[in-house]
């Protein structure tokens, strides 16, 4: 077995830039919504800068490049409305999973662990996403970034999994692509892994310090 999972009964996957490269939906979705503001497009390179802490800091992240970053709160909130039609209109139409992530979570499972899902995405996109690829059947539970009243680099989602799941914390690890994931996993007591290829604000996620590093899941089994 995996060093990084001796001891391990619970591993919780982070899902944008850990499990899915869904920044190509997420680009298209945010330049549809400028388009209506009559805004310039982003394109996929900034975007893949924005993610991670949820929609309405990639919608806010959108405006500021746009110089629209001081705008009304509620420009700012029909912004955020457009963006979610936008994203729900085609959440997966180009996403993919990562090399080795579908032979990962199978042997995974098939070893026991107990497997769960916590994204900073909003709960609405999860259920479509996760069906679209055909991977509902591998999470014991899923929470989204507005599931909780916080939100990653919070601990409250990845405790609240532990709990509902009856895992010490001790016993759970995180697995995630940006440093408010290892922030999270850190401050609930998790031990904290990272992959190097998904999105962290365009800094290597090894700077967040985490516990371990794999360049792929497949190196998990
Ligand atoms: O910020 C998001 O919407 C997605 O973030 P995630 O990396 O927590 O899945
Ligand atoms: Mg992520």
């Amino acid at each position: 077995m995996s060093p990084h999972l001796q001891g391990i009964q619970l591993i919780a996957f982070d899902l944008d830039g850990t499990l899915i490269d869904s920044v190509p939906d997420l680009a298209a979705a945010v330049d549809a919504m400028l388009a209506d503001l009559g805004l310039p497009p982003a394109g996929e390179a900034k975007v893949r800068d924005w993610v991670g802490n949820g929609s309405r800091k990639l919608v806010e992240r959108a405006l500021a490049h746009a110089g629209d970053g001081a705008g009304e709160a509620a420009g700012r909130e029909d912004a955020h409305e457009r963006f979610l039609r936008h994203y729900a209109a085609t959440p997966c139409a180009r996403t993919r999973l990562y090399p080795g992530v579908r032979e990962a979570l199978t042997a995974l499972k098939a070893q026991g662990f107990t497997l769960a899902l916590i994204t900073n995405k909003p709960e609405a996109f999860i259920a479509p996403i996760l069906s679209a690829l055909s991977l509902q059947a591998y999470f014991a539970m899923a929470v989204g970034g507005d599931s909780l009243p916080r939100k990653k680099p919070d601990p409250l989602p990845l405790t609240h999994v532990a709990e509902r799941l009856g895992v010490a914390p001790e016993a759970a690890l995180m697995v995630g692509d940006s440093r408010h994931d290892v922030e999270a996993g850190r401050r609930a007591g998790f031990r904290t892994l990272a992959v190097p290829y998904g999105y962290n604000h365009g800094e290597p996620v090894s700077l967040a310090g985490p516990d371990g590093e794999v360049e792929s899941l497949a190196e998990l089994v």
